[in-house]
């Protein structure tokens, strides 16, 4: 094993928790003071740790439960619902079906895209919008009604975060309503072998990459894998599962929202558990034509945007043709 696949220890306060249940039924003056810590999250790395989201923990093994079992099975089973049989990306995804990390070998993970289900006559999916249709479920008993639960209560919980985003920009609290509506929203159920002992060079869970959308809220197992870039030791630190909390992270739409004000941080995953790593990442990534651009507020007097402005959709696009050859 190459020690380019290490990261440091870290203390946590370089990755922080924040309480953020003051965002769903606190007033005013509390949401604000959970903005500031955002803002403050926000500018630095882009990545930190929420408790108190109010996710119920039943709720969340039921899922991984589904997800463990739904992997378990041997690969003809898995593959009656390949994402290749879907025209909206849904389904289960092979081992090495993704290659996150440009130079990288593809990435030792498999998984499942889950979104939201919409039927063929749905405007949006008449209309050919990308990544707009139906799921595909699996034959197994709770699945989809454990995945369908769990979407919903993760999709309100991140409108709760960008409501708290807006707020930490100095904007009103209902900013970023119209991105929340109807969302691009995926939820990625994720399975990561053992870091073999003989790895190709640069092999691993998931190549190093920033999220795509919006926010991303991670939930992990009790197995560390997650590696987080530093820009401050140009080092990767650890960002290990803390229990009841999930890992938010900024995507690229926030980074060019905000002109790089907030990070869209490199993170990557090398399972060097020893043992089975599972994850499950809901992507929020906003309404397909809800425009993506430099918010006056964050642009110096004289400086211009970083990033012309781009719908949700067109982004999207562009993203996976870069991580899918
Ligand atoms: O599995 C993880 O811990 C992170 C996964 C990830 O970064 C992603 O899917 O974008
Ligand atoms: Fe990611």
């Amino acid at each position: 094993m190459t020690s380019t696949l290490q990261a440091q220890k870290v203390n946590q306060q370089s990755l922080p928790i924040i309480d953020i249940g003051a965002l769903i039924d606190g007033d005013e003056k509390q949401r604000r003071a959970v903005a500031e810590q955002l803002s403050a999250a926000c500018r630095d790395k882009g990545f930190f740790y929420i408790r108190n989201h109010g996710i119920e923990a039943r709720l969340q093994a039921q899922v991984f439960a589904a997800a463990k079992a739904f992997f378990a099975q041997p690969p003809e089973m898995k593959k009656q619902v390949d994402k290749a049989l879907s025209p909206a990306n849904r389904g289960y995804e092979p081992l090495r079906g993704q290659t996150l990390e440009a130079d990288a070998p593809p990435d030792l993970k498999e998984g499942y895209y889950i979104g939201r289900d919409l039927p063929d006559d749905h405007p949006a999916v008449r209309a050919g919008k990308f990544n707009h249709g139906a799921n595909q479920w699996p034959r197994q008993a709770g699945f989809r009604e454990a995945m369908e639960a769990y979407f919903e209560a993760m999709n309100a919980l991140s409108a709760r975060i960008m409501q708290g985003l807006a707020l930490s920009l100095s904007l009103p609290e209902d900013y970023f309503a119209d991105f929340c509506r109807e969302p691009m929203a995926v939820l990625r159920l994720l399975h990561y072998p053992p870091q073999p002992g003989n790895p190709e060079p640069g092999e691993k869970g998931c190549g190093a990459h920033t999220d795509f959308g919006g926010i991303t809220l991670l939930l992990q197992d009790d197995n560390p894998g997650l590696q987080v870039w530093d820009q401050a030791s140009q080092g990767w630190i650890h960002a290990d599962p803390v229990p009841g909390t999930y890992v938010v992270n900024l995507g690229d739409m926030i980074a060019r929202w905000t002109n790089d004000r907030y990070r869209s941080t490199l993170h990557r995953v090398v399972n060097l558990s020893g043992r089975e790593r599972f994850s499950v990442p809901f992507f929020h990534s906003g309404n397909p034509d809800h425009q993506v651009q430099c918010l006056p507020s964050c642009l110096a007097p004289g400086a211009s945007p970083k990033y012309p402005p781009v719908t949700v959709e067109q982004h999207m696009i562009d993203m996976y043709q870069r991580t899918y050859k």
